[in-house]
């Protein structure tokens, strides 16, 4: 990596990575007598993919909901496209242009792949009750245009062929695959990943992998994820923070995180001499 200045990096591989979109800092969050991140600062930038990474009970999931909103830290701030984030509902956060895959995949079991993705677009439906009535032309042409952005994403998610399936009936690593594309129907400029691999066989992995690649290389979608595969996220990501109870223990490109011997008592669990 070329040096972190302001205006963005040059990955290994050539990419451009812009300057920062989203940055915490110093965030602490308690629950109760537990402290589930302690002081924790860090930023993601402008098409970067970024990776939280940590063992059991680190505190990754917190912070991915502090990112997402749905948490609010008792002490720190979080800064997004340059102005420090208010106290918002995680829909209103939604509407900025954040959005997210869960860990346990949510999605409407009984609905097909197209109705469930067809659901992401709601952060992008303007046409409300009472236009829909006196100007059903506008809300007709909204649908065309949703329907549109939905099919775009069923072909580049190469899922054609399950369209009209119940995702109830689909395997695990495809059901995965239509929550990514729900999250990628709002048009999120930040897409936030929660184990995405979790659960999945060794060919899922490397399809979920390229997909993640694809859409931030394809969509230029700058991309945060948390994963406990360390193999899949020192492969796809850019620079990975590294959590343990709660603090931060490590920050950097994978080579970088990879060398450190606090990650590596921490997390690797690999003897370092
Ligand atoms: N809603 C909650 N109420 C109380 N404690 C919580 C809550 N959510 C998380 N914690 C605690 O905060 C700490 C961090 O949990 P968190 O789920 O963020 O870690 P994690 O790194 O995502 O773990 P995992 O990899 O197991 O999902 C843990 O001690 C956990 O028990």
């Amino acid at each position: 990596m070329n040096d972190m200045s302001p205006d963005g990096y040059t990955t290994p591989d050539g990419r451009q990575i812009g300057g920062v979109m989203m940055e915490v800092k110093n965030i602490t969050l308690r629950f109760g007598g537990v402290v589930a991140i302690k002081d924790i600062s860090f930023d993601i930038r402008e098409g970067e993919i970024r990776a939280i990474i940590g063992p059991n009970g680190a505190g990754k999931s917190s912070m991915l909901n502090v990112i997402n909103g749905f948490y609010h830290p008792q002490e720190g701030e979080v800064w997004f496209n340059g102005a420090k984030r208010k106290a918002m509902k995680p829909h209103a956060i939604a509407k900025q242009g954040i959005a997210r895959t869960f860990q346990n995949i949510a999605l409407f079991k009984g609905m097909s792949t197209l109705d469930n993705i067809m659901t992401g677009r709601f952060t992008k439906m303007n046409a409300g009750f009472w236009s829909q009535c006196l100007w059903k032309g506008k809300a007709e042409q909204e649908e065309i245009e949703n329907r549109e952005y939905v099919e775009k994403i069923i072909d580049f998610l190469e899922i054609q062929a399950i369209r009209k399936t119940p995702v109830g009936r689909l395997p695990y690593g495809l059901q995965k695959r239509v929550e990514l594309g729900r999250a990628l129907a709002a048009e999120p400029k930040l897409l936030l990943l929660d184990e995405p691999m979790a659960g999945m066989n060794v060919e899922e992995k490397e399809d979920m992998s390229r997909f993640i690649l694809d859409v931030n290389d394809e969509f230029g979608t700058t991309i945060a994820l948390i994963e406990h595969d360390m193999g899949v996220v020192m492969d796809i990501s850019d620079r990975v923070v590294v959590m343990d109870y709660g603090r931060k223990i490590g920050d950097g490109t994978p080579d970088v995180v990879r060398a450190d011997p606090a990650v590596i008592d921490a997390y690797l669990g690999v003897a370092h001499d």
